[in-house]
């Protein structure tokens, strides 16, 4: 009991302050009690006024140093693969699967960073899925305007799987690819909460339950696909031809992983980032007038008028559009919790984060987890707009800087940001210009501590009248 609450005594220096809690299960408890969204969960706003911004702690049976710091976490974003690598939980391994090449460090990570860039990155966006997602999320909307209240973040979720699924894998029977668009929605990020609540077992097996059958589905037409030796151009059509080169990172199993990743986490994060953003919108009228306006006049300088929104006016014409969508990520804030562990000891700030401890067998890791929580930042929605000044005009609202790192950061920055801020712009622009909305029902969430939804959001849309272009029924 003694060495278990006082990790200092067989460590080469000291620790930050901090408790290990009970033998066994920790403080991993606390750590999961869900909280509201915008508040700082317990855990952390206990331990940051008792011990300050760096605490030690142990979560899920390791030892943990918890920064809440963002000088220090930007620094472990810098030290990445030098003092600090990639380390999660098991748990994370056992749900995405321990043939993701994402959890590799080095080389391997490199490579398959390179390879999902092909096909998410700013270039594979601006040449091929902008298109798609203008037509998708048209149509989508289109639709529900027909179709009276729908779930936003449902209905986001759909349109994403419906136009990526077929750039990962093209050749799909319609009902194969429906099956497997299912497969991927039902593998959502809802499970990571306490161990110790029976449901959270019951989703995990949902959410394995549905990898295996959207694998089965994946590898039967990896399979054909090897044998017919057809090619459609999709990107399994990428992974197979790296698979064949001889000094290839690639086998049949992270190939399928890789496909089943993309297309699970690609609708899940940037759906609730757009159901969050569109709820904070209808309660901030003024901020939704700005962006009709913004949007209006993109409208207004486009030569064709049946022309969708271009790359151009995304990249260019869109300030106000990014502080937005900046505001709406950082109090989604979805990557609140990242995990490190220190390869050697290291000083940052004058407090030592990591010692390494003598294998004895009494230590299951050989290092200290390193769990970083991004600093939630309360900042006021006016603050975007106030007084006909815009508080970030003139800056790369696009970069990571110490105060906006919800993609994280250094070269474990995510893959995806880029296609989640275009597919999220895409979604905005679509729905001012052509719609009002209403909120039938206000989504609910709450953190535990990655946000989660405890009701959705329900909203109607109607055709905007062309005479009152910046009008909104929203409430
Ligand atoms: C609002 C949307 C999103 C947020 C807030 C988000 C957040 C993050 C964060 C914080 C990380 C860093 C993890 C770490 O350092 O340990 C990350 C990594 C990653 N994300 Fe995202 N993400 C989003 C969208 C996406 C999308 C759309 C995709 C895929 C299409 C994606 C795929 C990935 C992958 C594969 C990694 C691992 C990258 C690596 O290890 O190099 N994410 N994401």
């Amino acid at each position: 009991l003694y060495r278990w609450s006082n990790p200092n005594v067989r460590c080469n220096g000291k620790l930050p302050p901090g408790s290990m809690g009970f033998p066994i299960i920790g403080e991993t408890i606390e750590f999961f009690k869900p909280c509201e969204l915008l508040e700082i969960p317990s855990f952390f706003q206990n331990r940051m006024q008792r011990y300050g911004s760096l605490f030690r702690s142990n979560i899920m049976g390791s030892k943990t140093v918890i920064s809440t710091d963002s000088d220090v976490i930007f620094e472990i974003f810098r030290q990445e693969n030098q003092s600090f690598e990639l380390s999660y939980p098991d748990v994370f391994v056992r749900v995405f699967g321990k043939d993701n090449l994402f959890f590799q460090t080095g080389n391997i990570h490199k490579h398959i960073k390179k390879s999902t860039m092909q096909l998410i990155g700013s270039e594979g966006l601006k040449r091929k899925m902008i298109q798609s997602m203008n037509q998708a999320t048209r149509e989508q909307l289109k639709w529900k305007a027909n179709e009276g209240t729908f779930d936003l973040r449902d209905a986001v979720s759909s349109l994403i799987a419906s136009y990526l699924t077929p750039k990962l894998i093209s050749n799909l029977k319609p009902e194969t690819q429906a099956e497997l668009i299912d497969h991927f929605k039902a593998f959502n990020i809802d499970w990571f909460r306490s161990p110790f609540a029976p449901s959270t077992w019951k989703i995990i097996y949902k959410v394995l339950k549905a990898r295996r059958e959207a694998m089965q589905l994946i590898k039967e037409a990896l399979k054909k696909r090897k044998e017919s030796r057809e090619k459609h151009g999709d990107f399994l059509d990428t992974l197979l031809e790296d698979m064949e080169k001889e000094d290839s990172i690639y086998d049949e199993a992270s190939v399928i992983n890789l496909l089943l990743v993309i297309g699970v986490v690609s609708k899940d994060t940037t759906s609730v980032a757009t159901a969050l953003m569109v709820n904070l919108l209808s309660k901030n009228p003024e901020v939704l007038v700005e962006l009709k306006r913004e949007h209006g006049a993109i409208l207004q300088k486009r030569k064709d008028k049946e022309a969708e929104l271009s790359w151009e006016e995304y990249k260019y014409n869109m300030t106000f559009t990014n502080m937005v969508i900046n505001e709406s990520l950082r109090l989604s804030n979805l990557g609140s919790i990242l995990f490190r562990k220190a390869l050697k000891d290291v000083e940052i700030k004058g407090e030592l984060v990591d010692i390494q401890f003598p294998q004895d067998g009494s230590w299951p890791l050989h290092h200290l987890w390193f769990t970083i929580t991004l600093k939630y930042m309360r900042i006021r929605w006016s603050s975007i707009h106030g007084d006909g000044r815009f508080v970030w005009q003139g800056k790369d609202l696009r970069s990571v800087t110490k105060t906006l790192m919800v993609f994280g950061g250094g070269t474990r920055q995510c893959v995806g940001a880029d296609f989640a801020r275009l597919q999220m712009t895409v979604f905005l622009h679509h729905l001012v210009t052509t719609y009002d909305f209403l909120v039938v029902q206000e989504c609910e969430m709450t953190r535990t501590p990655l946000p989660c939804f405890t009701k959705d959001l329900l909203i109607n849309i109607s055709p905007t009248f062309p005479s009152e272009p910046c009008s909104s029924k929203s409430s």
